[in-house]
């Protein structure tokens, strides 16, 4: 491990910002050795392990899927994995829909998905990640293959949101070739969404970029009512999500951490889904604020608006 002493400057002139201070903070810190700690003695941890699986965070939505049968065996269900990396819901879904289900996962960070699961790396509050899951959903191209649409376009990386927005009806701005009508406007059947801080990367990854998007994220801080909104503000974007994408009769499962705006995220849910229910499946830590919203049925005609209007 780094050490301090390697750093030419005495920590008060660097302030911090050298990166062999902050490499030395960032692996002494008390919070991460409790946190491996508790790993080590945890049994869900431990059984993730024996069955393969990314993280102990897969035993939630098995728990989940248990009460509220949100996947079909065998059928082809499409599903969204929201915030998937690295990607154990994106396993259990892929399992428990086997072998038609067709599972994406999105996450701001950058995780090689599981086997069998594809996946974009990209902000959920983007519109161009609605519209890259719209295109891929709608199979009109396949991620990881040097399709036309990435040798032309690269994604649509280098444009401005407001530019997707009237790229898509006619090409004419870009000469992209979309057909509109077979772009289906809501192909998924079932949206889970994990969001929140990211993993601990604890092996076989080096973060060495001066923007280091774990920096940026919502980290879970401890601070309940810290968490508490910017887990509401990313639960807001899933529902969002589900509104613009989800086939009606479609399942929705979201986590937050609990405090004042609870029942008003209820509340948008009701406006959304015939039935919501919250449920703590037992793999959540019985000390974390964390508690998951399911949505079952989502209804035919959703009126963002009024969703979010009080
Ligand atoms: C707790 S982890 C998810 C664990 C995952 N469910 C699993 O089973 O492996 C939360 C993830 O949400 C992602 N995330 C947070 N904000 C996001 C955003 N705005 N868009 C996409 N992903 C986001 C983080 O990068 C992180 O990987």
């Amino acid at each position: 491990m780094t050490s301090p002493m390697l750093c030419a400057l005495p920590k008060f002139l660097c302030q911090g910002q050298c990166l062999r201070w902050r490499v030395a903070v960032r692996f002494n810190s008390s919070a991460k050795s409790r946190w491996l700690d508790r790993q080590k003695g945890d049994s869900f941890t431990r059984e993730a392990k024996v069955q393969g699986l990314r993280s102990r965070a897969a035993f939630k939505l098995m728990h989940l899927d248990d009460k509220y049968h949100l996947f079909r065996k065998g059928s082809s269900q499409k599903v969204l994995d929201l915030g998937y990396a690295p990607g154990a819901w994106s396993q259990v879904a892929l399992d428990r829909t086997g072998p038609n289900g067709v599972i994406l996962g999105v996450d701001i960070l950058p995780c090689a998905p599981p086997r069998g699961v594809s996946a974009i790396q990209g902000n959920i509050l983007s519109k161009k990640t609605h519209e890259l899951i719209r295109l891929f959903f709608s199979k009109h191209f396949q991620l990881y293959q040097e399709d036309q649409l990435h040798k032309d376009n690269g994604y649509f990386q280098h444009m401005l949101e407001q530019e997707l927005e009237g790229l898509i009806p006619d090409g004419s701005k870009t000469g992209l070739q979309i057909d509109r009508s077979k772009v289906e406007k809501t192909p998924i059947d079932v949206i889970v969404s994990d969001m929140y801080e990211p993993w601990p990367q604890t092996t076989g990854f080096w973060n060495n970029i001066t923007n280091s998007a774990y920096d940026r994220m919502a980290n879970t801080t401890g601070v309940a009512i810290k968490d508490h909104y910017m887990s509401m503000d990313l639960c807001d974007a899933a529902l969002v999500t589900a509104i613009d994408l989800m086939k009606p009769g479609g399942s929705f499962v979201c986590k937050l951490y609990t405090g004042k705006e609870d029942k008003l995220l209820e509340s948008r849910l009701k406006k959304a889904f015939e039935n919501v229910h919250r449920f703590k499946p037992s793999a959540s830590r019985n000390e974390s604020k964390e508690l998951y919203f399911i949505g079952l049925k989502k209804k035919h005609k959703v009126d963002k608006l009024k969703v979010f209007s009080e």
